[in-house]
């Protein structure tokens, strides 16, 4: 096997640009879907104070069992600042800070409540539905890391952490060409010859998912000027991702255009579906191109394109391997390390991957149903079911990226 690895792809890319340095400060409102460019330190405990967790009373664990008046209430968003002398309890709400001398809280329904005092049959634990200071996090702890992606989760954090602004990078930059004359945008009958164009969709939303700024160039013919002028000015990108024309066919422009142009770092890669893919540099700025199959570009999207836009923010993507058995054979001897689309399946402890999804380099739908990606190591011969094989697992891959699914998705998947 002569191609290059993956791993020394994704170097090369790194190579020609790093991390971008330019931040902007933002309001927490407007981050979501950014990249913090900053250490985020929580300015408070969190809670800020003993919280009660349930409606009910406070009171001083030791007085119990017992039959406690009641000395006044406090509600979330106040503080009870009386004195409570002992035996007394303190009509408590949930959110409330614990009175001050006090030590637990008991829910109203396990006590006996009359007119100004309660009957609390049993012994009270302190500290019982009490959520305590700090106990989710602690003043002054490094709750994220520069380059961490900010999703719902992380906005929440972030108003936990007390931050109203916050620093993130610029997005990157990202160019998209697709190429093609067979192409076309949805919205007309199909011309005979002609498909939809669906990497331009496809890709716009994968690099925005991912972060990016994208910019939706014109597709382009299959001609070497219409590439060349795609191509032409890229300074103000960090990135550019062509789709087509990369493999040996007459109408490879891309490729013919990157050997000619620019400087190739690379022409193609030890996977299948995704080999066919470039990597070339001009004018500081990276160019990826990718097959214009759209399963195989998904596939270098994923191995490739992802974990680099992802380092223009310093941050790395977390790759999850996990073992399991093929539930079928793959009888293919490859040359190239293969990695198919599987589904996850658990039997009596056991993990096995289920490959019987369409594997084509031309397919899309499969990485709807696919969880985790089976590894066939370049070089092996027929690989029988039951084998031990590696699953790859990516951030975004497979069902977890639709949130949620229809009730039979499982059980009859579009074909
Ligand atoms: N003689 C050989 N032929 C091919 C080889 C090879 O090794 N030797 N490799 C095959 C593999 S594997 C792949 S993958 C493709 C890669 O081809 P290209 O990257 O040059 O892409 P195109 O030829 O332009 O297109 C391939 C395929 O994808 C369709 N396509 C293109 N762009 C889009 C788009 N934006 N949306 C939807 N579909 C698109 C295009 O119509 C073709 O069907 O090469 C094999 N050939
Ligand atoms: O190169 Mo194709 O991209 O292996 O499927």
């Amino acid at each position: 096997m002569s191609y290059i690895s993956v791993t020394e792809a994704l170097d090369l890319l790194k190579s020609v640009r790093g991390r971008i340095e330019d931040s902007e400060q933002i309001p927490i409102e407007q981050c979501w879907g950014r990249t913090l460019a900053e250490e985020v330190v929580a300015f408070s405990d969190s809670p800020p104070f003993h919280r009660a967790a349930m409606d009910g009373y406070a009171l001083r664990a030791q007085d119990t069992p017992g039959t406690l008046p009641i000395l006044g209430q406090v509600n979330a968003g106040e503080v009870f600042t009386q004195h409570v002398p002992q035996g007394y309890a303190v009509r408590i709400m949930t959110g409330a800070p614990l009175p001050q001398e006090l030590d637990t809280v008991i829910e109203q329904e396990a006590v006996t409540r009359h007119n100004q005092h309660i009957e609390v049959p049993r012994v009270v634990k302190t500290l019982r539905n009490v959520s305590t200071q700090g106990s989710e996090i602690t003043r002054g702890t490094t709750v994220f890391q520069p380059g961490q992606y900010i999703g719902s989760l992380e906005m929440g954090l972030l108003a936990l952490s007390g931050y109203a602004t916050v620093k993130v990078y610029r997005k990157p930059r990202v160019l998209l060409v697709t190429t093609g004359d067979e192409l076309q945008n949805p919205g007309q009958a199909l011309q005979p010859g002609h498909i939809y164009n669906v990497n331009r969709y496809l890709f716009a939303a994968l690099l925005t998912e991912a972060g990016a700024d994208v910019t939706w160039a014109p597709p382009a013919a299959d001609t070497s000027h219409a590439v060349a002028l795609a191509l032409s000015d890229l300074t103000p990108y960090d990135l550019v991702i062509t789709t087509g024309g990369v493999s040996v066919g007459d109408k490879d422009h891309v490729i013919q255009f990157l050997r000619n142009h620019t400087r190739l770092l690379f022409w193609r890669v030890d996977m299948h579906p995704g080999k066919s893919i470039a990597g070339a540099e001009k004018d500081h700025v990276p160019i990826l191109a990718l097959s214009g199959n759209p399963g195989a570009a998904m596939m270098s999207w994923y191995l490739i394109g992802l974990p680099f836009v992802v380092s223009l923010y310093g941050a790395y993507l977390p790759l999850r391997h996990i073992s399991g058995r093929l539930r079928h054979p793959f009888m293919k001897p490859t040359r190239e390390t293969r990695y198919l689309r599987a589904r996850i399946q658990v039997e009596q402890g056991e993990i096995f991957f289920d490959t019987q999804l369409p594997q084509g380099s031309d397919i899309i739908t499969a990485y709807r149903q696919s969880e985790v990606l089976a590894i066939i190591p370049e070089g092996s011969p027929p690989v029988p079911s039951g084998t031990e094989v590696t699953g790859l697992m990516i951030p975004g891959l497979g069902p977890e990226r639709l949130y949620w699914l229809p009730q039979n998705h499982r059980e009859s998947p579009p074909s």
